[in-house]
């Protein structure tokens, strides 16, 4: 699958990695809600978001955290993607107060999506590409356009050969 990607580079994620930026991500958002307080809640936007959030709601002490999930058929097309599963029309109200995370912005689509339903939320992702930094409020780390994040979730550890083993 890897191989077909039209992406130069590879950006290889641990669990442990994530875990470290997903607080530095928490961090940055502590106390920057509005009038200077406390978040309402956190939405996590399905998969990728949820184990950021999950760190999120945990470092800042939130309780109340739901999902929205968004099915993307083709990237390229925006006319495609779906709400699949909304989150709780009482609590986001607008998205005053409100945290949404994803793992990363790329091409911005998803959250551009998202930001339509819920204009007054604040958006927050991990990991950010330069096309879709305009639709992020908050992020950690910047790739290249050319970089492809590859997940935790996504991996499993194996042997490889060594340098001077090859062929
Ligand atoms: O900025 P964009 O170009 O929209 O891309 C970013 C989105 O793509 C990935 O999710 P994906 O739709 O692959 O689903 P998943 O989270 O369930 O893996 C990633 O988790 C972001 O949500
Ligand atoms: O760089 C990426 N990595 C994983 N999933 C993605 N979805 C869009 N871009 C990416
Ligand atoms: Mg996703």
């Amino acid at each position: 699958m890897t191989d077909r990607l039209p992406h130069e580079k590879g950006f290889h994620i641990s669990w442990d990695q994530l875990h470290r930026d997903s607080r530095a991500l928490a961090w940055r958002l502590d106390g920057k809600g509005p009038d200077g307080g406390a978040w309402r809640a956190v939405v996590a936007i399905t998969r990728g978001g949820m184990a950021p959030a999950m760190i999120i709601a945990r470092e800042l002490d939130i309780r109340t955290v739901d999902t929205i999930s968004v099915k993307s058929y083709d990237h390229q097309d925006q006319g495609s993607a779906q709400v699949l599963k909304s989150p709780d029309a009482d609590m986001i109200g607008d998205g005053t107060g409100i945290l949404i995370i994803d793992d990363l912005v790329d091409s911005g689509k998803t959250l551009e999506l998202v930001r339509e339903l819920y204009p007054n939320a604040h958006f927050a992702t991990v990991y950010a590409k330069p096309q879709g930094r305009p639709q992020v409020d908050t992020f950690v780390t910047e790739v290249s356009q050319d970089t492809w994040i590859f997940f935790p979730w996504d991996m499993a550890l194996q042997y490889v050969q060594p340098y001077r083993g090859k062929d």
